[in-house]
């Protein structure tokens, strides 16, 4: 990205910012120089937004991108390349990759990949305990002042489950206004768990995962967060009961927040029954009792922000017996069409919503700089623009992650980005990436 002597000038006309009355939009030199009606467009690039809706960037605080270790499945290139697609200018990429990013080294070769690919930022998330191993804290301050500056923690495919561990990760961090992203797993109560533990896993025969293995989690870390008064993330809520748990915590006033998945908002266990491993999904898909509550949750503001625990697996990992799949799918590419499909046109939020879910708050959760800002004259121009009365079959060998694991094949999803700008630069034009 150089910057040359003429002034970068992009002319988006006509855009619905958050939803509202159609305006203009000046970006020049990586940043918004005005907004009005009626801009001149000399010198620039125009593009005629036609009533599209034109949001911040997204921002997703939970991206497995497997590299180092697993470029089979994706490599900070190809996921920035598929978040850049799906409206993100910024990614947290989780720790659980080969070698693990528990250490000062690997956090800052992830944050300099991120920096080289150019699509997209990359915010290395360390990993709390040496190795995910859950016994021993890694170096979180050493990471923190390493040049990826992490400010987020997390073990995620693993639980903190030792309590003591947990609340030293907690008091550690708060030194440094850091958050410990918790993965709510209780392990003895998921052994060889394969589904959500209900009505379809016992007509199923598939060993079940109660809902009170993720609750019992967060319930003590709530408890330990408070005690310490440290910041608590929570990924991937997927019961009613967990939902519960945060409204109270934030009743007390304790400093907790967290996500939700776009596949927790959509699917149920019930796709079970198909035995397609692509469903398969940590933690598991739960009922329609869970997904209600998890959409009325999002909207009212208890659960803070959609993440997209964008979980890419190669064929051979996913398409086998279910005993034996890995866990997770891939989701950059089409989480803001589920959040349309989910919260916006079923009336639950609005695009201003929308924008607070998948940018303000994820990066005020991450402290990142830079991103998450409100579209306004003199703030960076990361930029998302959205057509919502775009109808299409989500068809994965058009995606551009490495990776096809993606539950919605063939499911008719509302909305696609067709323009994301990271610092004025367009990253995706007309759709496709630049
Ligand atoms: N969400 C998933 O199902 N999988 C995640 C890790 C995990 O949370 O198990 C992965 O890294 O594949």
């Amino acid at each position: 990205m150089s910057e040359t002597a003429t002034p970068r000038r992009t002319l988006i006309k006509g855009a619905k910012i958050l939803g509202g009355r159609p305006q203009d939009v000046l970006v020049e030199n990586g940043t918004i120089a005005e907004i009005g009606s009626g801009l001149p467009a000399a010198g620039a690039t125009v593009i005629e937004a036609d009533g599209r809706i034109l949001l911040p960037g997204l921002v997703d605080l939970h991206t497995h991108l497997r590299e180092p270790g697993r470029e089979d499945s994706e490599t900070v290139l190809t996921g920035t390349r598929a978040a850049a697609a799906g409206g993100y200018t910024a990614v947290h990429a989780m720790a659980n990759t080969f070698p693990v990013a528990d250490t000062a080294g690997v956090v800052e070769q992830v944050w300099r990949l991120g920096r080289e690919s150019g699509y997209c930022d990359v915010q290395p998330i360390g990993a709390v305990t040496v190795g995910l191993g859950g016994k021993q804290l890694a170096e979180l301050g050493a990471m923190h002042d390493s040049a990826a500056g992490v400010t987020v923690f997390s073990d995620d495919g693993k639980c903190v489950d030792d309590a003591v561990i947990m609340r030293r990760a907690l008091e550690y961090v708060k030194a440094f206004d850091g958050v410990i992203a918790q993965h709510a797993q209780e392990p003895r109560l998921t052994e060889g768990a394969q589904m959500n533990e209900g009505t379809v896993s016992a007509e199923l025969g598939l060993t079940g995962w109660p809902a009170v293995a993720e609750e019992s989690i967060i319930a003590r870390d709530i408890l330990l967060a408070a005690h310490v008064g440290s910041r608590l993330h929570i990924c991937h809520l997927s019961t009613a009961g967990s939902v519960e748990l945060v409204r109270w915590a934030k009743s007390k006033g304790w400093r907790v927040t967290a996500e939700v998945t776009p596949h927790h908002l959509l699917l149920t266990d019930e796709l079970v029954r198909s035995y397609d491993p692509v469903y398969k999904v940590n933690p598991p898909l739960r009922t329609e009792t869970d997904v209600l509550a998890l959409r009325e949750a999002l909207a009212d503001g208890t659960i803070d922000i959609v993440a997209t625990d964008h979980a890419p697996h190669p064929h051979e990992d996913k398409d086998c017996e279910w005993g034996a799949a890995a866990m997770g799918m891939i989701g950059l590419e089409t989480a803001l069409s589920v959040v349309q499909h989910t919260m916006v046109d079923t009336g639950l939020m609005d695009w201003a919503k929308v924008a607070d879910r998948m940018a303000y708050a994820p990066a005020a959760i991450g402290r990142l700089a830079g991103h998450g800002r409100p579209v306004a004259v003199g703030e960076p121009a990361n930029l998302t623009l959205v057509d919502p009365a775009y109808r299409s079959l989500v068809d994965p060998a058009g995606f551009v992650s490495r990776s096809r694991n993606t539950p919605y094949k063939g499911r008719e999803l509302p909305g696609r980005v067709t323009h994301t700008f990271l610092r004025g630069r367009a990253t995706v034009t007309d759709g496709n990436l630049t």
